[in-house]
Parts: structure tokens; C-alpha cells; sequence
């Protein structure tokens, strides 16, 4: 942000902004239901009005400096009274400090949650709600608390994720423990450190006194599902994002005017659909004000747009190894961005069929988030389609947005492919061979890339990126090498057809293949000291290594996290792979 003079989290309260949030309509039943803590079937309205509940005995985990920076944040925000009391649960507390600061602060008194509906890989659900028709299905733990617009035009909604039970909450605690917010918080900033379009992460906080049961793996358990139950430290992770629209919130809208639930169910699709427009597609919207667009010629725009963004962010995944695990419409920004960060991996040895969670299937897995994607699109265009009535030429351009989605992903695969490889052109022939020595070698898919990006002639300047006790290495390490030979050359010879400047190509390389990504043995061993001593000393060192994934860094970082899996962490519990996550 431009602001010169770095703010006090009181000062930045002043920023507070709800006036797009007074588009939409507040649960009507919410007062009768007052303080909204108890699972219940949300039948209209937007959101629900609800308090966190405060994390006791809250104590300091860490903070996003990079992010702080973006915001205006002055450094020591973090450690004024009232920014950890406002993030650990109590708004009221810096409602009433800003008042004594600030002329005249906005900030809401209360927070909200909103319901959403779920669909798995195209296929609509309604047993997960409690009430088997989707009123019930929502923020069950996430409760947004401030929605800032800053100078720089930038609008940000903070959500507690962990913040206490809401109408949504279907009998859970509402609570996250400290192991998976570690994980959202490094793997967040990672990913923004990465240039992935990401929620971010501003905050942690963690309980003294309270801890939760959750289900998870002794050390060195090499089952499926975790073995026993575990007491974890609660604690809650502060995210930010321009909105949390998911993709499921306008099919919990778009459903109920398709079955004409209510008579206001049709009004409050367009008025969600709107407020989407407002918040997560800005440009397009400044673009349309004032002009003689239509509702549908709006819902095009914001389709083709998604669908752009959504291509975009599936290359961005498989760019930097990144598998989300659970791509269902409600873990799918409609901002196009990612979000959730339950049971995602990076990916270490390659595998194509890579997938972090044990219940996720293959339809989620590495390779076929690109398709995952589309099936997400395809649901959020189905979600809208009430708002087109009887416009045949609208319903038909939907259609073709649709079907033309798969190309665009592909275009936008082979330009990432491209990128990782060096080249100005993609080359069908080179990366299916490519492909083909990566996932049987197998290579560590991060050191691999990065060993490529120096350009060597040698396959001995790869092997530190293979793993060399597995798969076709193992087994034939000669003609293996043989092989990547013949490739080497191959690639050389593409590369110098293209005549650039070989320095050249190894910058670019190197700003498209990280050398440092948060693999999950990294994040075990932080969040195990963290849960176990109380000693955040690791989980910020590994955020500070994060924080310049491009960079080479020092010898002694790289020596601790330039590191390919070693062979005790293979199907390790927790480690390799993992039930629920949260
Ligand atoms: N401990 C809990 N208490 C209440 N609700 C929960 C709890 N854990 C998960 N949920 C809810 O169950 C649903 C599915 O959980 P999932 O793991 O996808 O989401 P999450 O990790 O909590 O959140 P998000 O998608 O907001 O990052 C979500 O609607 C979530 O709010
Ligand atoms: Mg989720």
C-alpha cells in the first residue's frame, strides 16, 4: 500500500467498509435464534449474524509480515492488545478501543457466517447437511469479523477460521487445532510467496487452555486412517480475502430458485450474484456501471472471466506441485483463487495420480485438478442460469462458455509446461517423453525442475533430483540414464532452435520452478514442536524460507530444505497421507 506512514491496527480499523456486505439479506430467523451457536436449517437470507466464540487464554503464534506490509500494518500491530483479542474471538474489545482512537470506526459489532451447498465432482449432495435438503450445510468454524477497503482500492474480508460454532456447524466444535492452522497459515503465505492466487493468511493464535479431540496418527503409524485420538491445542487462523464466495454458495442459491423454494429465492441469487460481481471481479464490474448491460450479459462476463481464472489457477497448481485433495464446489473460490487448505500435499516423488487424502479418489488427484476445475465451472454456471429467464442467446453463449473451458485449460497447461521447460513454444512429442522419465524415474518434481532450470548437458546434474531407491532408477538405474540422455539432447536441441540467450532461460526457469515448497515433513516437524513443546522457533523459520521460494538462499537453508522425502517418511500417517485434516 502506498500509505508512507505504517498503521496501528486501530488506525487501520478506520478502513472498515460494509457496504457492499448491506446488499445482501440477513438470515430473518436469526433474532428468535440469537446467539446462533446451535445447528439449525438456515432457510433464506445470506448470512447469519453470529459472535465468534473467544479463544481462552489466547498466546501468539505468528504473524504475515509480507502480508502486514500489503495491508499498511505496522509491524508491532501484531503485539497490541487489541489486534490479538479482535483475532482470537472478541470483536467488542477493539470495536471500543478504536471508538477512544478514531473519529469514526465502522466496525461491525458482530461477525457472520454463510451457508453454501456442496457438490462433489459435478454431483449434487444433500446427506452431509443434517437435515438432508442443504439448510444446514455452511461456515461451520469460519466467521468473518472486518471487510476493509483500503486506499489502494483493495478490499479485504478476515475470517476466523477456528472462530466457534455457527447455525452450520452440524454438532462439530467449531474449533481447529493448532496442526492444521499451521498448516493453512504456511501454506497460504507459501503459496502468495509463490505468485498462486491464494486466501491469505494474516495471524495465528493458539489456546493454553483449551484443547480439542480430534482422530490422528502416532508417530510413525503407517495405517489408512489415523489410530487414535489425539487432545490438541485449539487455535485460530486469521485468512483474508477480497470475499469467501465459493462456487457452493451460489448453487445453495442457485438451487433454491431452480426449485423455487421461496418467493424471494430467485432475488437472492441475483443479489448474491451481484455482490460476487462487486467484490471478486471489480474490474468488470467498474467496466459495466453505468452502461446499458444486462443482468445476463453480466453473468457472461463474469463466466468467461472465472473460467479464464480458473485454467489460470489449475497451472498454477501443477506448476509448483500443489494438489488441493478436496475439490468440491465448496472448497472453489468464485474469485478463482485457493482456498481451504484441509487435506492438500505437495508433490514430492511424481506422481500423476498424486493425492494427499486418503478419501479423495483419483477424479481429485495431481494431474486431473485441470478437469476437477472445469466440473466446478460447470456447476457455478449451472448455479446462474435461473438469472438468464428466457434469453436463449445468453443460455447458448453460457453453453459454448462451458464447453469451450477444456480447451482453454489445456492452452493454458501446455503454456505453463512451456514456461517450466524453457521454452517459448510448447512441445507435445518432448513433454509427453518428459512425463514419461519423470513418473517413472521417479523425480523429486520440485529439485528436478530446479536442477533443469541450470541448463545441464549431464544427467549427472539431475540425480540429485531422483530418487534413486525407487521405481525404474532402482530397478535400471543404466538405461534410465540412458534415456534422460537421449532427452537432454532432445531438449538442448529445442532450446537452441529458439535462439535465446541461455542465461536468459535459466532466470525465467528460475522464476517459474520454486526451490523451496512447504513439503509436508517440513510442516509435520513444525507443527509437532509447536503442538508438543510450545516452541514456534520452527514453524517461523520455515515460514522466513517460504517467504523467498525463487531464491537460492543460504547453503544452510538449502541443506535443511532443499531436501528430496527420505524413505522413512514414505507411507508414514499424517506424512504420506492423511484422513480429515482438521
Ligand atoms: N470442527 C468443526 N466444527 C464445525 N464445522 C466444521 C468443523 N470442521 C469442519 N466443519 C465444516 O465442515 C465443512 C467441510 O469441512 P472442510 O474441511 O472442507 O472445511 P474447512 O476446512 O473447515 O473450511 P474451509 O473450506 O472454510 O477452509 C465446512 O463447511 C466446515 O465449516
Ligand atoms: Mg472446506
Amino acid at each position: 500500500m502506498d500509505s508512507p506512514v505504517p498503521l496501528s491496527f486501530t488506525a487501520f480499523l478506520q478502513f472498515a467498509d460494509y457496504s457492499l456486505l448491506r446488499s445482501l439479506t440477513v438470515d430473518p430467523e436469526q433474532a428468535r435464534h440469537a446467539p446462533n451457536k446451535m445447528p439449525r436449517q438456515v432457510k433464506s437470507g445470506h448470512y447469519v449474524e453470529v459472535l465468534p466464540t473467544p479463544l481462552p487464554d489466547p498466546h501468539y503464534v505468528i504473524h504475515s509480515l509480507s502480508f502486514f506490509r500489503e495491508l499498511g500494518l505496522s509491524e508491532s500491530a501484531a503485539s497490541e492488545a487489541s489486534f490479538m483479542q479482535f483475532f482470537t474471538g472478541d470483536p467488542t474489545v477493539a470495536v471500543s478501543a478504536a471508538n477512544a482512537d478514531i473519529a469514526s470506526p465502522h466496525v461491525r459489532a458482530s461477525g457472520w457466517a454463510s451457508g453454501y451447498a456442496l457438490s462433489i465432482y459435478g454431483q449434487e449432495m444433500y446427506h452431509n447437511c443434517p437435515f438432508k435438503n442443504g439448510n444446514g450445510y455452511g461456515d461451520g468454524r469460519a466467521i468473518s469479523v472486518l471487510e476493509v477497503l483500503l486506499p489502494n482500492g483493495h478490499r479485504w474480508e478476515f475470517q476466523l477460521k477456528g472462530g466457534g460454532r455457527t447455525p452450520y456447524c452440524r454438532g462439530g466444535d467449531g474449533r481447529a487445532v493448532l496442526r492444521s492452522s499451521i498448516r493453512e497459515f504456511l501454506a497460504s503465505e507459501a503459496m502468495a510467496a509463490m505468485g498462486v492466487p491464494t486466501s491469505r493468511a494474516l495471524c495465528l493464535f493458539v489456546s493454553r487452555s483449551e484443547t480439542i479431540s480430534r482422530p490422528w496418527y502416532s508417530p510413525g503409524a503407517k495405517t489408512e486412517e489415523p489410530d487414535r485420538m489425539v487432545d490438541e491445542p485449539a487455535a485460530i487462523t486469521t485468512r483474508a480475502a477480497p470475499s469467501f464466495l465459493r462456487v457452493g454458495q451460489l448453487e445453495l442459491f442457485g438451487r433454491r430458485a431452480r426449485k423455487n423454494e421461496h418467493p424471494r429465492a430467485l432475488a437472492e441469487l441475483e443479489a448474491i450474484f451481484l455482490h460476487a460481481l462487486e467484490r471478486e471481479y471489480p474490474d468488470i464490474a467498474a467496466e459495466l456501471r453505468g452502461t446499458e448491460a444486462t443482468l445476463s450479459d453480466k453473468v457472461i462476463a463474469v463466466a468467461r472471466e472465472f473460467g479464464a481464472r480458473l485454467s489460470r489457477l489449475a497451472a498454477h497448481w501443477i506448476r509448483v506441485g500443489y494438489c488441493q485433495g478436496n475439490f468440491n464446489s465448496d472448497n472453489c473460490a468464485v474469485g478463482g483463487w485457493t482456498l481451504d487448505y484441509g487435506p492438500f500435499g505437495f508433490m514430492e516423488a511424481y506422481n500423476p495420480m498424486f493425492q494427499m487424502w486418503i478419501g479423495g479418489g483419483e477424479h481429485f488427484s495431481f494431474m486431473n485438478q485441470p478437469m476437477a476445475a472445469a466440473t466446478n465451472f460447470q456447476m457455478f454456471c449451472m448455479a446462474v442460469t435461473p438469472l438468464l429467464g428466457q434469453d436463449t442467446n445468453a443460455i447458448k453463449a453460457l453453453g459454448d462458455i462451458v464447453d469451450t473451458l477444456p480447451k482453454f485449460m489445456n492452452h493454458e497447461m501446455y503454456r505453463m509446461w512451456a514456461e517450466k521447460m524453457g521454452l517459448a513454444e510448447f512441445r507435445m512429442e518432448l513433454f509427453a517423453e518428459l512425463h514419461a522419465l519423470m513418473t517413472e524415474t521417479p523425480v523429486d518434481y520440485t529439485i528436478f525442475w530446479r536442477e533443469l532450470s541450470s541448463l545441464p548437458k549431464h544427467v549427472a546434474a539431475l540425480r540429485p533430483g531422483f530418487y534413486e531407491t525407487r521405481g525404474g532408477y532402482a530397478q535400471d538405474s543404466v538405461t534410465m540414464e540412458a534415456r534422460w540422455t537421449v532427452w537432454l539432447q532432445k531438449w538442448h536441441a529445442a532450446l537452441e532452435q529458439e535462439g535465446r540467450e541461455p542465461a536468459d532461460v535459466s532466470a525465467a526457469m528460475k522464476r517459474v520452478n520454486p526451490k523451496y515448497i512447504p513439503r509436508e515433513w517440513m510442516m509435520v516437524e513444525a507443527y509437532r514442536s509447536a503442538t508438543d513443546a510450545g516452541d514456534f522457533s520452527l514453524v517461523q523459520k520455515l515460514h522466513d524460507v517460504l517467504a523467498d521460494p525463487y531464491g537460492e538462499q543460504s547453503e544452510a537453508m538449502a541443506a535443511l530444505y532443499y531436501k528430496k522425502k527420505e524413505e522413512k517418511f514414505f507411507d508414514l500417517g499424517g506424512t504420506s497421507h492423511c484422513s480429515c485434516s482438521s
